[in-house]
């Protein structure tokens, strides 16, 4: 990936540590970046207040107020500037512990030059550089709704905001529930049509006959039903971006209709024997394979390599396990607010289950099992139960072996009366045991034939 964008960048460097400052500097400044030391976390904020800079990379251990703290305030008063704190040997816990609340990532002293400058070349990647480019594309206003922290999005968003400063169009892959539709709105937000409309339709949950006139519009008299004329949705994007998602649902005789207007830059209603120009810059998504629906003749060739002028496609969520515990607290916070609820998180078990559980509905199902604890939760931590349940998780319970033998013996026992209808002369044959044997294990767990006497199955003793 391009340095680029990374030339010229301002970083701070908060260390109490005068050699490490001067190193840190010297390096920077040899690599191109306008470095700014500070010596605490007081002196590091009052700097960023008065000239904010791409980056800011920090000792964990300050005097006075620490790394951690200074990340905790930059957080909320700037969530999109990373932080890359520097551990020694015995807070490399504190800085993984920090990665999964948001931090960019950590080094390790004593750390080598190489390792430094590609962390910050990543780190630089996704920050905005407000001093570069013009309102809305860099003031990472863009990324707002996009919560991660893995490097596989990092990368993926570097790319997502270098194509959205031109007017390709970008077909976004990826799984349902990955984030296609917010990655597109972000590309729409970060490039020069934000100011324009942002029309989203999708392709799929349509019906095929209506599509064509949702999408194009139709003339008065088009057909039956159309009793005056109507805009489609094309119009509608003129000056912005129109997304089409499911586009490899799009049925073949509307595809020969896109290519066109992505040819010719015209559409022309239903109906209509003129066309109109439009200006739109086209976002398309797809969980399908457009490439073996190509060699099934139900995609066309020269629509797919239209759209795939640039291609990015999302990470599954079980791939990038570490943004998780990030997006379920953000989702958490919205829905504690939505819900008038004061829950102010998830407990330590419950987080290790939803950072280890399968994730076949990706980012979506996270927001749905969220909300689910969120509604059903009535303490001011998730507890794990609660997440195992929302996530349809058989419940395991931490049993001594002899109280689930207990358990097993005695539900044993109940369903064999039941199903002898408290004949004890064939629950013990068929239990392969002589009546007297029988006769002490229903005592045990204080049962009696006569209780399975003449009962319906489902009211005997449970
Ligand atoms: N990185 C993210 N940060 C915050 N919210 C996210 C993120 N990714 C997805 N979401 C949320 O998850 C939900 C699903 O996302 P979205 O609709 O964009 O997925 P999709 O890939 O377009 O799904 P589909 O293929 O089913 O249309 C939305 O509510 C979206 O806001």
């Amino acid at each position: 990936m391009s340095r680029a964008g990374a030339v010229g960048a301002h970083v701070l460097i908060i260390d109490d540590d005068e050699d490490i400052r001067r190193l840190l500097t010297m390096r920077l400044h040899a690599r191109g970046f306008r470095v700014t030391p500070a010596t605490s976390a007081e002196e590091g904020l009052a700097s960023i207040a008065v000239d904010p800079p791409r980056l800011v990379v920090s000792d964990i251990r300050l005097p006075g107020r620490d790394g951690l703290s200074l990340f905790e305030e930059l957080r909320t008063t700037r969530p999109s500037l990373p932080v890359i704190l520097l551990t020694a040997h015995g807070t490399i816990p504190d800085a993984v512990e920090a990665t999964s609340r948001g931090v960019f990532g950590y080094l390790t002293k004593p750390f080598d030059s190489q390792t430094l400058l590609a962390k910050i070349d990543q780190a630089l990647l996704v920050s905005a550089a407000p001093e570069a480019q013009p309102q809305p594309t860099d003031d990472g206003r863009w990324l707002e709704d996009i919560v991660y922290r893995s490097t596989s999005m990092a990368e993926l968003l570097a790319d997502a905001r270098m194509v959205a400063a031109s007017d390709a169009s970008v077909l976004i892959r990826g799984e349902s529930g990955t984030g296609k539709e917010v990655l597109a709105r972000a590309i729409h937000r970060a490039s020069a049509r934000a100011q324009g409309p942002f029309v989203a339709i999708n392709c799929g949950a349509i019906p095929e006959p209506l599509l064509e006139s949702e999408l194009f519009g139709h003339v008065r008299g088009a057909f039956t039903g159309a009793a005056s004329a109507r805009s489609g949705l094309v119009q509608a994007a003129n000056g912005g971006t129109l997304f089409l998602d499911e586009i490899g649902d799009m049925p073949l005789a509307l595809q020969v209709k896109l290519l066109r207007v992505l040819q010719e830059r015209v559409v022309r209603p239903v109906g209509s024997t003129s066309a109109e120009p439009v200006d739109i810059r086209l976002l398309s998504a797809t969980h399908r394979n457009l490439e073996t629906a190509m060699a099934q003749g139900q995609f066309r060739e020269d629509l797919y390599y239209r759209l795939d002028v640039v291609s990015l496609t999302l990470p599954r969520l079980e791939e990038r396990r570490e943004d998780i515990p990030l997006l379920a607290a953000h989702f958490l916070r919205k829905l504690a607010e939505k819900y008038g609820k004061p829950i102010s998180g998830f407990a330590p078990d419950a987080l290790e289950i939803l950072a280890t559980a399968g994730w076949p509905g990706n980012v979506r199902q996270l927001l749905n099992v969220v909300e689910q604890c969120c509604a059903l939760c009535s303490t001011p931590l998730i507890p794990a139960s609660l997440v195992q349940r929302s996530l349809r998780v058989p419940v395991m319970e931490a049993l001594s072996y002899a109280e689930a033998k207990r358990r097993f013996e005695r539900d044993y026992l109940v369903r064999l009366l039941k199903l002898t209808d408290g004949s004890v002369a064939d629950a013990a044959r068929i239990a392969d045991r002589n009546r007297t044997e029988f006769y002490r294990l229903l005592q045990k767990y204080d049962l009696t034939p006569a209780m399975f006497r003449g009962v319906e199955a489902g009211n005997a003793p449970e």
